[in-house]
């Protein structure tokens, strides 16, 4: 799809990250769920410092007025609307990556509420559609898939629009017909998916950080 294929770190200089945002986080009593404290540290920090040194830039996918970001030194951009859940994010960072890095064909997506995510997450999803030679790879741990954490080829973003504007708004359901390839991570001793919904499950999250 993106013709030679680049070896190991090679990925990083190819691949943008997006960190997923643009939920409303109701679970966790509504607002920014990312923005929430796990340790000493907000949940995005935890997953921006995990994915950055794995990707060649960074944005995060988040709607309402990004002033509430100030800190965040990369990219904030928006769905364009109407939202219709992670897909919308997904393609607001297909379609960022098409305007602004004509180099990066590739962007990697990990929700803002899943702080523990394994370093070698590029190299494993790029890894797993190349084995499959099918051109999109989404996370797996414990024979769980993980469909917002994933490697999307920005060439689709046309048939994701189209997708979006017909109503799917199913991440399986848009990506399975095209090739949705798994790349699968051990869930033991812990699983490097653990996404943050509740306060009871950041209550986990700390216990964990504590180690
Ligand atoms: N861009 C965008 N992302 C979304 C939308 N809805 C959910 N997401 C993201 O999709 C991922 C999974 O979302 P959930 O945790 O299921 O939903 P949430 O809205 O964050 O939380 P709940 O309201 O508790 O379900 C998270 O990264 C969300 O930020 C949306 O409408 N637009």
């Amino acid at each position: 799809m993106d013709g030679a294929a680049p070896e190991g770190p090679e990925w990083r200089n190819r691949t943008l990250g997006a960190i997923l945002a643009g939920g409303q986080g109701l679970r966790m009593g509504g607002g920014d769920k990312p923005l929430r404290l796990l340790g000493r540290r907000t949940l995005l920090d935890h997953v921006a410092a995990a994915l950055r040194p794995q990707v060649a830039a960074l944005l995060l996918n988040a709607n309402g007025p990004p002033a509430r970001f100030a800190g965040w030194r990369d990219a904030v951009v928006p769905d364009s609307p109407p939202s219709q859940g992670p897909l919308s994010g997904i393609l607001a960072a297909l379609d960022w990556a098409a305007a602004h890095c004509p180099d990066l064909p590739w962007v990697v997506t990990v929700p803002g509420d899943t702080p523990f995510i394994p370093a070698d997450l590029v190299e494993g999803l790029h890894a797993a559609r190349m084995a499959a030679g099918m051109p999109i790879a989404c996370a797996r741990s414990g024979g769980q898939p993980h469909p917002p954490v994933a490697l999307w080829p920005v060439a689709l973003r046309e048939s994701l629009r189209a997708a979006l504007a017909r109503g799917e708004g199913g991440i399986r359901r848009w990506a399975e017909p095209l090739g949705l390839a798994m790349a699968e991570w051990p869930d033991q001793p812990q699983d490097p998916f653990f996404n943050c919904n509740t306060p009871e499950d950041l209550h986990a999250a700390e216990a964990r950080l504590r180690g």
